[in-house]
């Protein structure tokens, strides 16, 4: 069934080059499913190596203009974006739930969420300082000025289909760079949604240009981006595969990177924590989106001393979820993405299964709701050679592993690969810092569950990738220094 919002133009459903609205080259195209459903209810250009170099080209040819415009009237174009954005919640919210299947609550929740972030870059832009050094020598006068780096080419995942982008646009355009960007093939509308607004809100032709493409075109799209020397940033959100695969891709060119990739979160509750407290911040942290996001807690660890009341709890409110279609405002928990990730995480359950685990609520599909359906599920007796203690499940599965010590739980915490957020609740000031300083991750929640915050630096360490996002320290990484010495100044 066809999608049908107030303002129908948010469905511009081609690609936008140069400031034109315009069909792939080839003009073929790409279907877009309900997730609830698998039905198609829209379709996009599916891009091809031409639109891609069409785009750059474009990007390029803006850029002196972009960077030369005042920072001030920058600001201004971003700010009217950001209104545009907030004043059209119920659309986009709408679109981000139809295509990506998250609860309408948090559909028009994300909407606010990625507006934070433009709005935050709107005010970011006319901060943009530099240094006056002072000369070592007489006769000289020293500055350090910030510089856009120029073309950025964003590449971004579906399970957040504006924030994603938002917090790379924003940033992007207040720094004065000029913009090509992909989202990802199965939730291409809300971000050429969110460019339509950009177009109405002012951002100059070629400043902004976003070419969709299927799983099977991306690379070849995304190829002419990491070759030409002219894009001069790629900013990734995405799978630490494909980051390492973006970031070797960029060494010819010396790109700069941000990456934003997987992770591995542990969630740890110890013997001093408040029990009901940790059980609520588990339930926001892990089942938001029904767990597909990056943040999520992958594994909880539970001290023995308070596992069977947080155990028998946790399992309570699990239990009760409501799983449905974002169509039902009663939906907490909606469909996953596609049948690839609901195969993932059966594989996970089955395995931990497999290996000792027992399954203390769910652990199955829900075929009677449809083919993407997966029950919010609790593991009990959870160990760490388990697929779902390893690789990130990325579904509504919490899977928990009862420890003894503070030591070995640090232990056991850092004993992976990634490192992008990690969570723990205590009551013990002096515990409160040892984990912190211990923890190896970009992010680290103490005695709470939601963290995301546009004036926060989000990003992480080791497979989790590098970069920040949001904070006064996201427009760094669009922008490098220029050292300016002037001589011969003696009088
Ligand atoms: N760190 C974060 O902020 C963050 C946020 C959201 C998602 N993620 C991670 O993303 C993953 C899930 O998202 P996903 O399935 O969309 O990730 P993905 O890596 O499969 O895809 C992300 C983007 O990369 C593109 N892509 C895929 N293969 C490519 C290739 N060979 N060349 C160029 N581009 C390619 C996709 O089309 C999509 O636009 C999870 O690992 C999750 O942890 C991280
Ligand atoms: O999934 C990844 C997102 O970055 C999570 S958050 O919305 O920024 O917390």
């Amino acid at each position: 069934m066809p999608l049908t919002l107030q303002r129908q133009d948010l469905l511009p459903a081609r690609h936008f080059i140069g400031g034109e609205w315009c069909e792939a080259s080839d003009a073929r195209r790409l279907d877009v499913s309900d997730p609830a459903t698998n039905a198609v209810f829209a379709s996009v250009p599916d891009g091809t190596a031409a639109d891609a170099r069409a785009a750059v080209e474009a990007a390029h040819a803006a850029f002196d203009g972009w960077r030369k415009v005042p920072a001030k009237q920058r600001a201004q174009t971003i700010k009217r974006w950001n209104d545009l954005i907030v004043a059209h919640q119920d659309d986009l919210g709408r679109l981000i739930s139809r295509e990506q299947g998250k609860p309408l609550a948090e559909g028009k929740g994300e909407v606010l969420y990625a507006a934070s972030y433009v709005e935050w870059f709107a005010e970011e832009a006319t901060r943009i300082t530099g240094d006056i050094i002072p000369a070592p020598v007489p006769g000289r006068r020293m500055f350090a000025f910030k510089e856009p780096v120029g073309v950025i080419a964003a590449i971004t995942p579906w399970n957040f289909p504006a924030a994603m982008i938002a917090r790379k646009i924003a940033p992007a355009l207040a720094a004065g760079c000029t913009v090509v960007c992909k989202p990802a093939e199965d939730t291409p509308l809300t971000s050429l949604a969110l460019v339509k607004l950009a177009e109405e809100a002012g951002v100059p032709p070629g400043v902004l240009n976003i070419v969709t493409a299927s799983r099977e075109r991306t690379p070849e799209v995304v190829d002419v981006w990491l070759d030409d020397p002219r894009v001069r940033k790629i900013t990734f959100t995405g799978s630490t595969p494909v980051g390492k695969h973006l970031a070797r891709r960029s060494a010819d060119t010396l790109k700069k990177l941000s990456l934003e990739l997987g992770g591995n979160a542990p969630f740890i509750v110890f013997d001093d924590a408040d029990v009901d407290a940790a059980v609520e911040g588990l339930m926001v942290s892990k089942f938001r989106n029904g767990g597909q996001t990056c943040v999520c807690p992958n594994r909880i660890y539970v001290q023995a001393g308070v596992y069977d009341a947080f155990v028998a709890k946790l399992a309570a409110r699990v239990g009760a979820l409501v799983v449905g279609p974002a169509s039902d405002p009663a939906s907490q928990i909606g469909p996953m993405i596609n049948a690839r990730a609901v195969e993932k995480i059966e594989r996970h359950v089955q395995d931990a299964v497999a290996g000792g685990a027992r399954v203390l609520t769910g652990g199955t599909r829900l075929p009677a709701l449809g083919a993407n359906y997966f029950a919010p599920t609790v593991l009990v007796d959870a160990n760490a050679s388990m697929a779902c203690s390893c690789e990130e499940t990325f579904g509504p599965v919490a899977p928990v592993t009862r420890f003894d010590t503070e030591a070995e739980v640090i232990l056991a915490a850092n004993a992976t690969p990634f490192g992008l957020a990690a969570y723990f609740y205590s009551n013990d000031v002096r515990r409160i810092w040892r984990l912190a300083d211990a923890l190896e991750s970009g992010i680290v929640g103490i005695n709470e569950g939601a963290l995301a915050a546009e004036a926060a630096p989000f990003g992480g360490v080791k497979d989790s990738g590098y970069g920040r996002e949001g904070s006064t320290h996201g427009l760094d990484e669009y922008m490098h220094f220029k050292y300016v010495c002037q001589g011969s100044l003696s009088a």
